[in-house]
């Protein structure tokens, strides 16, 4: 479903900050794939996920989305294959908007027709239904400003923004890590729900081994610009953070030097 081939990329190269953020990342995530990805600070995590959103070009390497080589094309025109929740609660909705229009400019992803077409009767039900799901009571809010929802709550709503269109690849961006824990656990609890009654492609980024191991179906640790661990299956079953640790450790020859990705 999605194929990252030899991803590259240098920022500021030729100059005495150049730095190697993409060092050949290559990885295939098979439609339906929940994963997980984890990395030390500056690994280069958020770096991928803007390579495959688009909004960072690659200097070589290819990125397909079902087949399809998006690698020249911009993040506007891969908006209807890619659906993104940042990690800050502000970034990916629009404050100013109602949540209706919020939710209606989500439907109409990478269609060529206006808001106004997308507000109708019909689609509000939807979107009713749809908000329902959260169990938050903004079924009946949908006129309420954007601006006014708290920062778990925007973040649902994100989520379900992302999953009103069929996206080839939805991207979470440390999505949980601006919000208090247990509105973080209740949005991860919602994350998964949305990801399987949709059955959506995911990359997951996160900052917290424990949390790679238990959401998902695979996990993907980058370092230094590289994939340098890929389980699932068997082998993650039951996996703890200790094993991961070791995993890297015997694979690398060096300890994880990053406490909050211990800690966390
Ligand atoms: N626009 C940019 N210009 C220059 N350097 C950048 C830019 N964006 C990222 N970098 C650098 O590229 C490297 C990878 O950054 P990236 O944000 O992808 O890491 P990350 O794994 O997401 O880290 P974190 O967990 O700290 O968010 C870092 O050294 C970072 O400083």
């Amino acid at each position: 479903m999605m194929q990252a081939n030899d991803l590259r990329l240098t920022f500021n190269r030729g100059t005495p900050i150049e730095n190697p953020a993409l060092r050949g990342i290559s990885l295939n995530i098979a439609e339906g794939e929940f994963v997980t990805v984890i990395g030390t600070n500056g690994a280069g995590k958020s770096t991928f996920l803007n390579a495959v959103s688009g909004t960072t070009r690659v200097d070589s390497g290819s990125i397909l989305l079902n087949g399809v080589d998006v690698t020249k094309k911009s993040a506007h025109q891969r908006a209807h294959w890619v659906a993104r929740v940042f990690q800050d609660p502000m970034a990916g909705t629009c404050e100013a908007l109602t949540i209706e229009e919020n939710l209606a400019l989500a439907y109409k992803r990478g269609g060529k027709r206006g808001l106004s077409f997308a507000l109708n009767n019909k689609n509000r039900d939807l979107f009713r239904e749809k908000l329902s799901i959260l169990k938050l009571g903004l079924e009946n809010r949908l006129t309420d400003r954007m601006g006014l929802l708290s920062g778990g709550q925007r973040q649902a709503v994100s989520l379900l923004m992302a999953s009103l269109q069929p996206s080839k690849i939805l991207l979470l961006d440390e999505h949980t890590a601006a919000l208090d824990p247990k509105t973080a656990a209740f949005v991860l609890e919602l994350t998964d729900k949305i990801v399987t009654d949709n059955n959506l492609t995911t990359m997951m980024v996160t900052h917290s081994m424990q949390q790679a191991l238990t959401h998902g179906d695979r996990t993907v640790m980058l370092h230094q610009g590289q994939v340098v661990l890929d389980v699932s299956g068997d082998v993650r079953q039951g996996m703890t953070v200790h094993d991961l640790l070791d995993m890297f450790e015997q694979t690398r020859g060096e300890k994880v030097e990053d406490d909050s990705l211990i800690l966390s």
